[in-house]
């Protein structure tokens, strides 16, 4: 269920002393002001609709009204009177006065200024207006208005660059055009003047009757300058209870061919991973949004979350024999021992790449990471998101880097540790082999019997895992957590099938893509990389694995992309890791769009 956002904190008072400072006693800003403050001592606490209220009350548009209704006021207080009798002889009276004063140079000034001609006319000028009356004559209504007769409203319109930003439809029943949706930020919404159900009867006085919605279409794209429609309101406007709601795109949209969408030409298309802010839910099946890369734009129509789903699933029943890419396990390369080392980097992983291609899943690992990645597939189309910032005193958020083997994952993630191992760290993996002389329980692995292993993955606790010659290996949630609560940040490296079991408010990863460059960048760069196998040694990338690295990438950015949080392209190791660095910055020090779910408090893990 989407909701209201909650991100967004409370502005502070001296914003609201600003806002109603133009006129401390007057009343309605007084209250307003006092409402505020009482609210926003519930803003941070979880009360139904009190962010809703509290940013309704403090929105621009509304202070900017009772600005505007506060010089109103103000006028009317100051609004002349007529003073014919008065002004005139209130002056008489006063040089009178003067005149039994005694004199002083001051008193002489005053007096010559009241009886010098040019104040006498201000005097007259002052008693003509205020005798004015500015109010507009209206014509008296005629006697005999018919019952039937239908008020009409004109609207002038004056078209720019832009849309007019309003569809309109044929009533399948009386055959009247009506004016079908307004669209938010559009030439129409703004002026105010045009609503949803208004009848239209004339465009540039040409009537409507009899016209298909195309035709009105053609009439209005061969206007130029002012358009002027004549419209039969519609009795009841629809009342703007618009939520501003924030989701992430987890499917793409283009809505040129989607042969269902109501305007073509209104229609929003996004990628995955893009954020909309929706603007409007008015209507079950179809959405107004914006982009909030492209926040001026007028907002679009996209499909809801409930169309969307629909479609969803309407493609993945057409398609059942579409091949299920999560399918694909995850392989450990055994050994691995900090020998020679400065310190000791544990959870590393050796390139299991040439590996990987002759894998089969295991039936274990097949069952559980199915769910993730079939539910993403016809899952919820949109995410709820919000805002979020770290707190200095909250856990780091998990760093998650993922990539195509062979792109630099590893290296990357132990040039990072390197670093700095006081604030990077890895988490200890887990394993079912029985441990060598040299190894330390918790230093290498965790070692435990095989039972113990597959507890932890039924009970959820396992973040990724695999089978290696017949050995279990994996990375637990707990070990992640050790890490992030010694204060450090927690550095892993993911197979995409395993995101889903990571996104959790518990862990609030931050997913970083690390990606090939192009062909030509990637043989230069890669010209003395070695790829470590599993047989063989120092074997260097052939055209054909920078080919493969580069079409996994492709695939999984289509696929996971609408998960990534950051994209760096791993052509220089030195720049990327120096975009590395700064990333993980921003994730923890910048706010950041992460899921509601994460968000709320009652909600322990998505
Ligand atoms: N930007 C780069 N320039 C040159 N060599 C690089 C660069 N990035 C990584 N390499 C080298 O490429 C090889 C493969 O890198 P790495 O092992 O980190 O890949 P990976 O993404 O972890 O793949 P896998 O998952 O298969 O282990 C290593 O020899 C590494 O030093």
């Amino acid at each position: 269920m989407i909701q209201s956002d909650k991100g967004a904190d409370p502005p502070d008072k001296k914003d609201m002393k600003l806002s109603t400072a133009t006129n401390p006693q007057n009343g309605l800003s007084q209250i307003l002001r006092l409402v505020l403050q009482e609210l926003s001592l519930f803003y941070g606490r979880d009360v139904n609709g009190v962010c809703l209220l509290y940013d309704l009350l403090h929105s621009p548009w509304l202070q900017a009204l009772l600005k505007i209704y506060d010089c109103l006021q103000e006028f009317k207080e100051k609004k002349l009177v007529p003073a014919t009798p008065h002004a005139q002889v209130l002056s008489y009276e006063v040089v009178e006065l003067l005149r039994e004063t005694p004199t002083s140079p001051e008193i002489q000034e005053l007096r010559q200024m009241l009886q010098a001609p040019h104040f006498k006319a201000l005097l007259s000028a002052h008693d003509t207006i205020a005798q004015k009356d500015f109010e507009p004559l209206l014509p008296p209504l005629p006697d005999n208005i018919p019952e039937s007769e239908e008020a009409m409203r004109i609207v002038c319109l004056v078209k720019n660059q832009q849309p007019l930003g309003a569809t309109i439809k044929r009533h399948e029943m009386t055959g009247d055009i009506l004016v079908a949706r307004i669209i938010h930020g559009g030439l129409a919404e703004r002026s105010g003047l045009l609503y949803a159900g208004d009848k239209l009867v004339e465009v540039n006085g040409v009537s409507v009757e009899g016209l298909d919605p195309e035709q009105v279409i053609h009439i209005l794209a061969m206007s130029r300058g002012t358009i002027m429609f004549k419209v039969v309101p519609v009795s009841d406007p629809p009342v703007n209870s618009q939520q501003m709601v924030y989701v992430r795109a987890m499917t793409e949209y283009w809505p040129q061919e989607d042969p269902d969408i109501p305007c073509m030409d209104a229609g929003l298309p996004f990628q995955k991973g893009d954020i909309l802010q929706i603007v409007d839910q008015n209507d079950a099946l179809w959405w107004q949004a914006r982009k909030i890369s492209d926040p001026a734009t007028c907002a679009g129509l996209v499909p809801s979350n409930h169309l969307l789903k629909r479609k969803q699933r309407e493609f993945w029943w057409s398609q059942p024999y579409q091949p299920h890419t999560c399918l694909k396990s995850t392989l450990y390369k055994e050994e691995f021992v900090g020998y020679g080392q400065k310190f000791f980097i544990a959870g590393f992983r050796r390139s299991m790449r040439l590996c990987r291609r002759k894998s089969h899943l295991s039936p274990l690992h097949a069952s559980v990471c199915c769910t993730g990645s079939c539910y993403s597939a016809v899952g919820a189309p949109y995410e709820e998101v919000v805002r979020y910032q770290r707190r200095p005193s909250d856990k780091y958020r998990l760093i998650v880097l993922m990539g195509p083997s062979g792109v630099g994952v590893n290296e990357l993630r132990r040039q990072l540790i390197e670093f700095n191992p006081s604030h990077f760290q890895s988490a200890v993996p887990h394993t079912t082999r029985t441990k060598k002389s040299y190894e330390m329980n918790g230093r290498e692995y965790h070692y435990v019997s095989k039972e113990t292993f597959e507890n932890l993955i039924y009970s959820h606790r396992m973040l990724e895992y695999g089978e290696y010659k017949g050995h279990l290996y994996g990375t637990s949630v707990d070990a992640v957590q050790t890490v992030l609560v010694e204060g450090k940040i927690c550095v892993m490296d993911l197979e995409p099938q395993d995101i889903q079991g990571v996104r959790t408010h518990e862990l609030k990863p931050y997913v970083i893509f690390i990606k090939p460059s192009n062909m030509r960048c990637m043989k230069q760069s890669r010209k003395n990389a070695k790829v470590i196998t599993d047989y063989y040694v120092d074997m260097k990338f052939k055209d054909e694995d920078l080919q493969e690295m580069e079409n996994l990438a492709q695939r999984m950015e289509t696929q996971f992309g609408q998960f990534f949080d950051h994209v760096i392209v791993n052509d220089s190791l030195h720049d990327a890791c120096a975009q590395l660095l700064s990333a993980i910055q921003k994730a923890q020090e910048e706010p950041q769009w992460v899921p509601a779910t994460w968000i709320s408090s009652d909600t322990e893990s998505q």
